[in-house]
């Protein structure tokens, strides 16, 4: 467990807890029982010892880091994102703005290699690096899917992990870069010097409060903070950054597949006044026409069926009709 660093004062409260850690390394018995407690508790854990290879990452860091300084007008010949490409403020067509500007992808090759074109100088350097990238940090979501299902005690251990093995898979590739933000200071008059400089540093929204609609997301930042979680008590909690680990995200198919024992976590990321974030994201997703419905072993008489068979397209619809606030799950309840 650790104990996240306070966050600069804010409009609204957070509080640093301890987050699970889970150690990919350990005994595995003891992994997926650590992983199914986070699921449950928090729909988020850190993970360790992943053994994705760094130049994996940081091929496809420098591939981020070299589209996001490109000039406006060069990256916008890879927008607009719709839904995938580049984008700017606006996450996706409702109306949702944010400090943000984005890369999203579908994962795969084919679509990847279509779109290097207009986001690199080096279209085939380009689409090894986020191939290379895709293809380690899937194997991460199988693994750690194959844990959950050992420890849920599903019989077959590839329930979860075989959605988005499959060539059909819809998962996605989001790149975010979240530059420094002007700092807004309403009064003229300077601060007081008895104040230290970060109690005037703005943090703005730059990503809004949601959850993610497919079956998990591994997410990389760089070394800068701005990702923060909220559980029951809707304090936001901040995640401290670690370049060297994977953050997992429950997304709302698996809380819907668990019936409920896993819970999807809201989530935002703040842009801050000082230092560029830049995140990496695989959001991992059946295909399009799989049937999303509980797990029998997760049906009991005192745990009742509570949502209705759905399939992944008929999610995402909803999913792409509704606000990114907007409690998804909640329409597909019995
Ligand atoms: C406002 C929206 C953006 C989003 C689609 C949606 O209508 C609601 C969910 C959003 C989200 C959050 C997680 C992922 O970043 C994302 C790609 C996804 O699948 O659902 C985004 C969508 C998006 O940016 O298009
Ligand atoms: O950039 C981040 O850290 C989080 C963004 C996010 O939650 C998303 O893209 O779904
Ligand atoms: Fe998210």
């Amino acid at each position: 467990m650790v104990v996240s660093s306070p966050s600069p004062i804010r409009s609204v409260e957070t509080r640093a807890i301890g987050l699970p850690i889970i150690d990919l390394s350990r005994k595995r018995t003891q992994v997926s029982e650590l992983i199914v407690k986070a699921c449950e508790e928090y729909g988020f854990f850190k993970v360790i010892n992943h053994g994705v290879p760094q130049e994996i990452i940081a091929r496809m860091e420098e591939e981020g880091l070299n589209f996001f300084e490109k000039p406006a007008s060069e990256k916008q010949q890879a927008g607009p994102a719709n839904p995938f490409g580049y984008g700017s403020k606006n996450i996706s067509f409702n109306g949702d703005m944010g400090e943000v500007e984005y890369l999203l992808l579908h994962t795969t090759p084919l679509s990847i290699s279509q779109r290097s074109k207009s986001i690199s100088n080096d279209p085939t350097k380009f689409s090894c690096a986020v191939n290379d990238y895709i293809e380690a940090v899937r194997e991460v979501a199988c693994e750690i899917l194959d844990l959950m299902a050992e420890a849920l005690w599903v019989p077959d251990k590839s329930v979860f992990s075989s959605l988005i093995r499959d060539v059909d898979s819809d998962s996605l590739l989001r790149l975010n870069h979240y530059s420094p933000v002007e700092r807004t200071n309403d009064c003229d008059t300077p601060p007081p010097s008895s104040l230290h400089h970060h109690q005037f540093q703005t943090n703005r929204i730059g990503f809004g409060e949601h959850s993610d609609p497919q079956i998990l997301t591994i997410l990389r930042s760089n070394n800068v903070g701005g990702l923060e979680v909220s559980f029951e008590d809707g304090v936001w909690v901040p995640v401290p950054p670690d370049p060297n680990s994977f953050y997992v995200i429950i997304g709302d198919t698996l809380q819907a597949l668990t019936n409920g024992r896993f819970v999807s976590v809201r989530h935002r990321a703040m842009a801050n006044s000082f230092d560029s974030r830049m995140s990496m994201m695989y959001f991992g997703a059946p295909p399009l026409h799989s049937w999303i419905t509980p797990l029998p072993e997760m049906v009991t008489p005192l745990r009742p069926c509570i949502y209705r068979p759905f399939t992944w397209a008929e999610y995402k619809k909803a999913t792409y009709s509704l606000q990114l606030g907007d409690n998804r799950l909640d329409h597909f309840r019995r």
